[in-house]
């Protein structure tokens, strides 16, 4: 069985990923080792299998996968060798070539999940390095798909960008539905009301699009062609340039992914 070692996988997003995995048995408790500063996190009680420790290199000495899951600034604190292991990277600002030099690993796969994992859907765009064998690029899908859809890129460019468009993207979604509700209480809205009005416009409005045969530029044409209430709003919006703050965003975002990391083309 596959000995898989987490570190930081109590975090917010570990937790996030592993549980699906665990509920799916993917990844069954006995295979799984996880590791905080404080050594034990709550959330694993349904698979009492499951080994927590604050020792990083007896995890790192148990394990065939290890995956990294804490903040970039706590990365430096963490020393192991890990060659001969297939090295997993959910983190942001950590580029393969850094990765490599840190842990001597050549088998490493790095993923771009969000935080949507928790609920099953992120979206987790991922690639590997040129070392990784077909085994581990499956071991890595098994893993993520059980909190998502799954998305394998080429390049770390991409990875950097996706890290601002969908590893981010929850609080983008979350800045316009604040801005709604904004607006509606400054229209007099009760505050409460407008945040249950919204939520439920998210949810209804973005299964709506997830599930639509139309692309969202169609949905937006299509709303602006019956020429009602929604395109005065829509064409308001678009006069206001609403496209060019959310591109501003999604650039610094992006920036700052890149920001340290050296691009490394796997074709
Ligand atoms: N949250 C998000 O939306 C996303 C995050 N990411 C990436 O995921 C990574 C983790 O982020 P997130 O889960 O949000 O962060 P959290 O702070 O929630 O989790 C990080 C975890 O790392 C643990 N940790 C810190 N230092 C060590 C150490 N030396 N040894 C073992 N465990 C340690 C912490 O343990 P303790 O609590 O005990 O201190 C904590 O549980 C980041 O690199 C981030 O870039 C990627 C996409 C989305
Ligand atoms: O904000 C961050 O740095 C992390 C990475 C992507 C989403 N959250």
């Amino acid at each position: 069985m596959t000995q898989f070692g987490v570190i930081g996988g109590g975090g917010w997003l570990g937790k996030a990923l592993l549980l699906p995995a665990l509920a799916d048995g993917v990844i069954a408790g006995e295979a799984l080792t996880v590791s905080s500063r404080s050594g034990t996190v709550p959330g694993f009680e349904p698979w009492p299998a499951v080994r927590q420790t604050k020792d990083n290199a007896a995890l790192a000495a148990d394990a065939d996968v290890v995956m990294l899951s804490v903040r970039p600034q706590d990365l430096d604190a963490i020393a192991l060798d890990l060659s001969g292991k297939l090295v997993i990277s959910v983190m942001a600002m950590v580029s393969l070539a850094d990765l490599a030099a840190r842990f001597e690993a050549r088998r490493i796969i790095r993923a771009m999940p969000n935080t949507a994992a928790e609920k099953r859907l992120s979206f987790t765009p991922w690639l590997a390095s040129p070392d990784t064998t077909e085994a581990d690029c499956a071991f890595a899908e098994r893993l993520f798909e059980a909190s998502g859809k799954v998305q394998r890129i080429a390049t770390e460019t991409e990875l950097d960008y996706f890290t601002a468009l969908t590893g981010s993207g929850p609080a983008f979604l979350a800045v316009f539905a604040d801005a709604m509700i904004s607006d509606a209480v400054t229209k007099g809205i009760e505050r409460g009301i407008a945040e249950r009005a919204v939520r439920q416009l998210f949810l209804g409005g973005s299964t709506l699009l997830a599930g639509s045969k139309q692309t969202p530029d169609e949905i937006v044409q299509t709303f602006l062609d019956y020429a009602g209430t929604t395109a005065a709003g829509l064409e308001a919006m678009a006069a206001a340039d609403i496209h060019t703050p959310i591109a501003r965003g999604l650039t610094a975002a992006a920036a700052k992914a890149a920001a340290g990391t050296r691009d490394c083309d796997l074709g």
